[in-house]
């Protein structure tokens, strides 16, 4: 996209047919597969060659199966390379009361965003009324305190929030030092209520850090942290409070209340723009900055991909101050005209979350589009002056962005301008920031560790070989399996494999990839987070920014393309103080990979996770009867599909569908038919008598209850019982021998990790050192082939000298 200013730019009707253009190719890779990100930009480094075994330093294994993996080769690195040594992120281990994307905190959003209800999105609006009482009551609340809220404004220089005492309730009473880290923050006292609400007790590191900086110094903010550690309040809540801030001082300049229905927020102009790259975090960074604006009148609106513009448009109509939404949908209708969206002169805010995944392929080219449409931002601005016609604050926020260490100095310079002011690329997260406006004088906030992954999550790792994976994979969701679960696959075909076999074994469990349509992809997160031992197949695109709470485990069945992504699916667990697992299967095929990951990621030591062998030979014989009945029903759906695609064909021409050769033949099929529909119901019905026993390892005696699988509910009773016996056996005096009851509760993964205690120790000299040698003899076999080469030659033109 050339750089054009809007005075030097073509004219307005050739730009606008430029704009749907783009927007036309935009649509088309919105809807389509965005999951196969692309290799991780400054991260590459060379990998082992596949004749070598790194792996074996780490398990001692050896390898030689067969992949059946999808994954391509890749490599592993990080962005800018030189991660900060450890820095304690130590987050707020408050109560957390989390958000809701799906039915509960979406039940505004979604009708915002255009969903068209349904059966399932109908409890969600049944849901609504209720909400809408408690809003109408705070607001109720609000009227009657806000005078006294108004006196309390704090000004940005000095003054320190009082603490907010009694209302009728008391429902927003901070006493004493309960929210002293808050108060520091200097936030309005509407925001500081609505944390109170949340129950975050405190900010967290990445907070603490940025909105001093952000909302009271008006300073543009390029900000790292591990995943879940409250990145979206952090820009989230600056932007809030300078709205605020300047809303009351434009109603004290009038001598009006201060009302925050008042023109300016509510039916203003544009205020603050915030990109995502995926329609799920979009949504839910809009329902989070909702929360924390709900007692004011600060209007944010999602604008995605996968729902109706029409309604979208509609919305756009009440001049929402705040939008978030994804590049694809946004340059479509800011390309379309959309009123709203291209009268940016009094935009104040742009946020780019999850930045690093921004500059990849697929969003490329409408962000570029998007930060060319943004009005110059230079010029100097007072602090924390946001206010209409001034200075744009830019915020760029990731778990994983690095910057070269002269950053600063190149943004002072205009370096990265005249390097890559006349071209159209945007490949790193500094052209980016310079693109969009970012100022020399930016704080970068950077509290990644070395290994970057969130400090609770718990990292391990299982060796199998490709066939194996499924049981493995089986065996932690029924074996363990408590809490929720999402389960990474790399590949839409491998998450449609498993989550069949899943599906025919009986597990509660819901799939989530770019090509299911938006509402089937909300009405699954939907049920997963609904559900508390649930487990969500899903590729990459999941793998970003989704805050879903509860998510105890995180199984990579297929490894990722690149790093960045292993840290961001691994984050979906171990969020916001609480800890969680995460466990890598790997193939002899994945091996190079993983090392290569451990080695970018620094982790010199690794978890084996603990396996009960004697558990196998049921989970192999289960998994086993699910793959012959997954087999049956596709040939059966196959030659259904095709039967009737013969019947539909000969029905468009209006002739009679002939199905049969001759009537032997369909005697024979329907013979077929029957044995294979019987075939099907023996193995089902056999599954099902496996399925209704617990599972239990194979060397206890079936005499017993016992195993992983037995009910928590059977247990307590068992236990009971055999305490009853024990109590009247006592009485009687005599001694006879306890019941035993054997079984205990399904340990959930993170629990077993930990009590196994096994690591394994990941040299990586050791293993610089075999690529070494193993390069080394490489080489050599070649030279001596070519010497062979050479030998034979020159043996052969002597022989015809000779002749
Ligand atoms: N101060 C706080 N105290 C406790 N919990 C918080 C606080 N701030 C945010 N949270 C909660 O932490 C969770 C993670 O927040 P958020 O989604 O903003 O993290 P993130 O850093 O953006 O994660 P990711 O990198 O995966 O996108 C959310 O459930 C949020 O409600």
């Amino acid at each position: 996209m050339a750089e054009e200013s809007p005075a030097a730019g073509p004219p307005p009707d050739e730009k606008t047919e430029k704009r749907k253009k783009q927007a036309k190719r935009s649509r088309g890779r919105e809807r389509g597969g965005k999951e196969r990100g692309p290799k991780s930009l400054a991260w590459r480094k060379s990998l082992p060659d596949e004749d070598e075994d790194p792996f074996a330093l780490v398990t001692g294994g050896e390898g030689g199966f067969l992949s059946l993996e999808e994954i391509d080769e890749s490599e592993y690195g990080l962005i800018g390379g030189n991660p900060e040594p450890t820095q304690e992120n130590k987050i707020s281990s408050s109560n957390q009361k989390k958000r809701k994307l799906g039915s509960g905190g979406r039940s505004e959003g979604e009708e915002e965003s255009g969903i068209e209800e349904d059966g399932e999105s109908k409890k969600v609006a049944k849901k609504k009324p209720r909400k809408k009482k408690a809003k109408t009551k705070t607001s109720k609340e609000n009227h009657e305190s806000k005078a006294a809220c108004v006196e309390r404004i704090p000004e940005a220089e000095g003054s320190e929030i009082t603490d907010m005492e009694d209302d009728s309730k008391g429902e927003f009473v901070f006493k004493n030092d309960e929210y002293r880290a808050w108060k520091k923050m200097k936030l309005h006292p509407l925001l500081m209520r609505s944390i109170r609400r949340l129950g975050f007790k405190e900010p967290t590191p990445i907070q603490k850090a940025c909105i001093p900086v952000a909302a009271h110094q008006g300073k543009d903010v390029i900000g790292a942290a591990e995943t879940g550690s409250g990145k979206t309040l952090a820009f989230g809540l600056p932007i809030l409070q300078c709205l605020l801030k300047e809303r009351d001082k434009a109603a004290r300049l009038s001598g009006e209340d201060q009302d925050g229905s008042k023109e300016g927020i509510h039916g203003g102009p544009l205020r603050a723009l915030i990109l995502a790259p995926t329609r799920e975090l979009s949504l839910q960074v809009c329902d989070h900055l909702k929360e924390a604006a709900n007692l004011t009148s600060i209007r944010v609106v999602p604008i995605v991909g996968g729902m109706s513009t029409e309604k979208q448009q509609r919305l756009l109509k009440n001049k929402p101050a705040i939008i978030v939404g994804t590049p694809g949908r946004l340059w479509e209708l800011m390309s379309g005209g959309e009123h709203h969206l291209v009268e940016l002169n009094s935009l104040s805010f742009f946020v780019l979350d999850e930045a690093d995944r921004m500059i990849e392929n697929g969003h490329f080219n409408e962000l570029q589009s998007i930060i060319d449409m943004l009005p110059s931002s230079s010029g100097s601005v007072e602090p924390g002056d946001t206010s209409l016609g001034k200075k744009r604050q830019t915020f760029v926020f990731s778990a994983t962005i690095s910057l070269s260490n002269n950053f600063h100095k190149k943004l002072k310079r205009g370096f990265l301008k005249a390097k890559s002011g006349s071209s159209d690329d945007l490949s790193s997260i500094e052209k980016l920031s310079e693109r969009a406006g970012m100022r020399p004088d930016v704080e970068v906030v950077d509290l990644t560790n070395a290994s970057i992954v969130a400090n609770k999550l718990e990292e391990s790792f299982i060796e199998c070989n490709d066939d194996n994976k499924e049981a493995y994979l089986y065996y932690i969701l029924s074996v363990h399996g408590h809490g929720r679960t999402i389960v990474f696959c790399t590949s839409i075909a491998a998450l449609r494999r498993i989550s069949s076999l899943l599906r025919i074994l009986g597990i509660r469990m819901w799939t989530l990839h770019a090509q299911m349509q938006q509402r089937a992809r909300l009405k699954a997160i939907d049920r997963f987070r609904e559900s508390d031992d649930g487990v969500l197949v899903a590729t990459d695109v999941a793998a970003r920014g989704l805050d879903i709470p509860g998510v105890r485990t995180v199984i990579h069945f297929q490894l990722p393309h690149s790093a960045d992504v292993y840290i961001h699916r691994s984050g979906r667990t171990a969020r916001a103080s609480a800890d969680g697992c995460c466990i890598a299967l790997i193939s002899p095929a994945d091996k190079t990979k993983f090392f290569s990951l451990c080695k970018s990621l620094s982790k010199e030591n690794l978890h084996k996770f603990p396996l009960v062998d004697s558990y196998m030979l049921e989970v192999m014989k289960r998994l086993s009867l699910s793959r012959q009945i997954d087999k049956m029903m596709r040939i059966n759906s196959r030659e259904n599909a095709s039967k009737s695609w013969f019947e539909r064909s000969a029905e468009a021409v209006e002739l009679m569908a002939d199905d049969s050769g001759s009537e032997e033949e369909t005697v024979q099929s329907n013979r077929k038919r029957k044995v294979n529909s019987a075939h099907l119901q023996k193995l089902q019905q056999e599954l099902n008598s496996h399925l209704a026993k617990p599972l239990q390892p194979r060397t206890l005696s079936h005499r017993f209850l016992a195993g992983a699988g037995l009910s928590p509910l059977l247990q307590q009773q068992l236990v009971e019982f055999s305490k009853k016996r024990g109590e009247a056996d006592g009485s009687k005096g005599k001694s006879r021998a306890k019941l035993v009851v054997i079984g205990q509760d399904r340990v959930e993964p993170l629990a077993a990790l930990r009590n196994s205690g096994q690591q394994i120790c990941v040299d990586t000299g050791k293993w610089k050192e075999t690529r070494r040698l193993a390069e080394d003899s490489r080489r050599n076999r070649r030279e001596e082939k070519k010497r062979e080469r050479e030998q034979r030659r020159k043996n052969k033109r002597k022989m015809e000298k000779n002749k």
